[in-house]
């Protein structure tokens, strides 16, 4: 099918050219006026198909018959009219900027500018108060030139120096009538300045001698320090000033846009080049360049296809570009507007360098962890807080960066809510967390089997305290619990039993690891990071190893917070900030081994992932804190468990180890296969105080998908199975178990346990 092009078509109503060719239908916005045409060349638009009207496709008959009105109707792409018409609707998009500049929209901000105001003028003023004498010395010592140049100067002014270059030049021209009006000018005016000068000194020596006699002393002496510093001030060399500056200016210029689009041309972006070859301003900046915070904030709006992930990835090239240290460029992304609208702020100094303000927790008064609490500071310094309530959290760094020093930090910030009941686990055994312990209601610091037995126990009791947790929510009446959700009035409330549970481990990796109780440690663990935020239970966990066998995938899939330190490599990287995150620019491998201890990316708990060095508490200050938060929770009556001296007690029974497969075992009958649910309610007529409960969970936990969890550790999966309903004696399939699968296991366990 061809329809012929027909370029003497006239614009239609709608203002467009238009041609249909083959499928193809070429659309050529009209310009609105000559303005437009310039910025529409070529504007030619090729359309599907499916976009033609079909009236249209199947009327080329008419077409051959020169029906030009029926390629006017063809459906537009591009409708009419210009943008001015929606102008309210643009109006109503435009981003509305602060009327309250940041640094004055909160208390704490506008009261640390003000500090810092007056702490620099403080500072100036000390500065230059203590240099005062020797500012003294300078001017008296460089008086003397003062007077000398003072006198060459007066010299010069009385014999009319100034027209000396002139007069010297009419000379050359020989202009003799010039010269000669010149030279009488100039005899005029050196008569007239000397009659003065004489006058002057006549006048002026004498008063000086007899002036001290008639002067208050004082004034005597205001006067001659006033002329001794005048002299001192003319006598000083225009590279030796008097007074030495009090504070040495940022050593870094000023971000221009310039230096922006030239870095961003550097980095090899194939979209940003291309477009700024066809257009050299083809950044585009949003806002102008402006100071915000310790450092410089430019918005741009990335050319051609070029994402903000695409600049994010080459963060150091950047910095190098901008020639400042990696630790001040800090570009980020904006979704929320588009993928391509890259926030670049460039601090004043490195982020490690800078100094951190006041942690507001540091008195240790205490804190309702239902609010968010500050756990660092951003790139520009501003506090980073988060709830750590609903919370599962994973902390992942190669050794030495901060992990542990960020996971105490949490536990010391859950201290401060007195209600708050903390279970804590220093799988390294260093005592890192030891400040901890007057407070904690469960407590080791080492990796030896009673320890790990210890933490055993102590996690089947928080698997069993979170079913009876979500019965207490679930049954609570609407008026108090509207929304199935933990509030911080409930968790008040000690009859409930339902106050924050805050569970730390360091090295976490050696729980996952242990030959005998690993599985069955993993499996609580995965219980407790899935279900334990809605019913107030806190499960954070730190590892210098973050890959799959030290922390499961099961567990950092689904932590919530994600705090990375620095990673050596994309897979440590995706495991803390979870799948993608390292093709997403999220890249933990950006900071430096010296530098950016305590600096990491903190994920989930903050609209956007953010930059966050933690606040640093050493041990004596951590001990001073625990100390404080001790003093509430006596006053509140919350010293509980280890702390108050009432420790678990783990004994050879608490040894026992999951009894899950010999307990599948003995209820499984003669059969071959059975059903789930109804190996659940044989579990639970066999041992109702173990199994009574399952299958009762909110979140849509089913007796079969609980089975199915608690069996995953052992390597065995349910799959559906044939069985006979006893209800209706009708056969069906429906998810089961096979009892060799149980059998291989538990043989496979006990040889294990042998070994170990
Ligand atoms: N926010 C911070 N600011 C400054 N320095 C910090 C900060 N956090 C930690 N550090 C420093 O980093 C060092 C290592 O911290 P930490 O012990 O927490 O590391 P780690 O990653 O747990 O190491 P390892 O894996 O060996 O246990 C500390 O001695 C401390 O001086």
């Amino acid at each position: 099918m061809t329809t012929s092009e027909n370029p003497s078509t006239p614009a239609d109503q709608t203002g467009q050219e238009s041609s249909v060719t083959d499928n193809v239908v070429h659309l050529r916005p009209q310009p609105a006026s000559e303005d437009d045409a310039r910025t529409l060349p070529g504007a030619e638009v090729e359309v599907a198909p499916e976009v033609i009207d079909a009236e249209i496709v199947d009327d080329t008959a008419a077409d051959r018959d020169g029906d030009i009105d029926a390629v006017a109707a063809v459906t537009l792409v591009d409708q009419p009219g210009g943008d001015s018409v929606h102008w309210v609707r643009r109006l109503q998009q435009a981003r509305r900027e602060p009327i309250v500049p940041a640094y004055l929209r909160s208390w704490s901000e506008a009261r640390t500018t003000t500090k810092w105001v007056a702490g620099y003028y403080a500072h100036t003023t000390g500065y230059h108060a203590v240099r005062s004498p020797l500012y003294g010395l300078r001017l008296a010592v460089r008086a003397p030139r003062g007077v000398l140049l003072l006198a060459a100067a007066t010299g010069r002014w009385v014999s009319d120096a100034e027209g000396r270059q002139v007069r010297s030049a009419t000379v050359s021209k020989e202009d003799a009538v010039t010269y000669l009006r010149l030279s009488a000018q100039r005899d005029a005016r050196v008569r007239f300045r000397s009659i003065l000068l004489i006058v002057g000194l006549l006048i002026g020596v004498p008063t000086l001698i007899l002036l001290p006699d008639a002067l208050p002393g004082w004034v005597m002496w205001a006067c001659t320090t006033l002329a001794v510093a005048l002299l001192g001030k003319l006598g000083t060399p225009g590279d030796k000033p008097v007074v030495s500056p009090a504070v040495v200016a940022s050593r870094f210029a000023k971000l221009t846009s310039d230096a922006v689009t030239q870095a961003l041309a550097s980095l090899g972006i194939a979209s940003i080049n291309q477009a700024l070859k066809a257009d050299p301003k083809a950044i585009g900046f949003v806002s102008p360049i402006h100071k915000d915070g310790p450092g410089w904030r430019a918005e741009i709006d990335l050319p051609g296809g070029a994402t903000a992930e695409d600049v994010i990835k080459n963060r150091s090239k950047l910095a190098s570009a901008l020639g400042r240290p990696l630790g001040s460029v800090w570009p980020e992304g904006r979704a929320d507007i588009s993928p391509a609208r890259l926030v670049l702020w460039v601090g004043n100094e490195d982020m490690s360098q800078a100094k951190q303000p006041a942690w507001p927790l540091r008195k240790g008064t205490p804190i309702d962890l239902f609010d968010p609490q500050p756990f660092g500071t951003d790139v520009r310094g501003n506090w980073v807080s988060f709830v750590l309530m609903f919370v599962s959290g994973v902390i992942g760094a190669v050794p030495r960066m901060g992990k542990t020093f960020a996971l105490r930090l949490l536990l010391l910030i859950a201290a401060l809510d007195p209600r708050a009941e903390l279970h804590v686990y220093d799988l390294k055994g260093t005592g890192d967390l030891s400040p901890l312990e007057r407070v904690a209601h469960r407590y080791r610091a080492s990796d030896e089997d009673d320890d790990i037995l210890y933490a055993l126990v102590s996690l089947r009791e928080l698997q069993k305290e979170l079913r009876r947790r979500a019965k207490v929510i679930r049954e609570l009446p609407k008026e108090l619990c509207p929304e199935n959700q933990l509030t911080t009035e409930l968790a008040s409330k000690k009859s409930l039993g339902l106050h924050p549970i805050v569970i730390g481990a360091d090295e976490v990796q050696i729980w996952f690891e242990h030959e005998k109780y690993g599985a069955e440690i993993e499996a609580i663990v995965t219980d407790l990071v899935k279900r334990g935020p809605a019913t107030g239970i806190v499960t954070l966990l730190a590892t210098q190893r973050p890959d799959s066998k030290s922390i499961p995938t099961q567990i950092s899939d689904n932590a919530i917070m994600r705090f990375c330190l620095k990673v050596s490599g994309q897979v440590p990287n995706d495991m803390v900030l979870g799948t993608s995150s390292y093709q997403n620019g999220e890249r933990a491998t950006q900071f430096n081994f010296k530098r950016d201890k305590g600096v990491g990316l903190l994920k989930g708990v903050v609209d956007e992932t953010t930059t966050v060095k933690t606040v640093y508490r050493d041990g004596p200050a951590a001990e001073a804190l625990v100390n404080r938060a001790l003093a509430h929770r006596v006053a509140a009556g919350r010293v509980t468990g280890y702390a108050a001296g009432l420790d678990v007690a783990v004994d050879e029974t608490s040894a026992a180890v999951n009894t899950l497969l010999p307990d599948l075992l003995n209820v499984f009958g003669g059969n071959d296969k059975r059903w789930s649910e109804s190996l659940v309610d044989a579990l639970a007529d066999y041992k109702p105080d173990q199994y009574g409960t399952w299958g009762e969970l909110p979140n849509g936990t089913t007796k079969a998908t609980q089975l199915a969890a608690a069996l995953k550790p052992f390597g065995i999966a349910t799959k559906q199975v044939w069985g006979t309903d006893p209800a209706t004696g009708k056969g069906a399939n429906r998810m089961g178990v096979e009892r060799a699968h149980i059998a291989d296991a538990l043989t496979e366990r006990d040889k294990k346990m042998k070994r170990g």
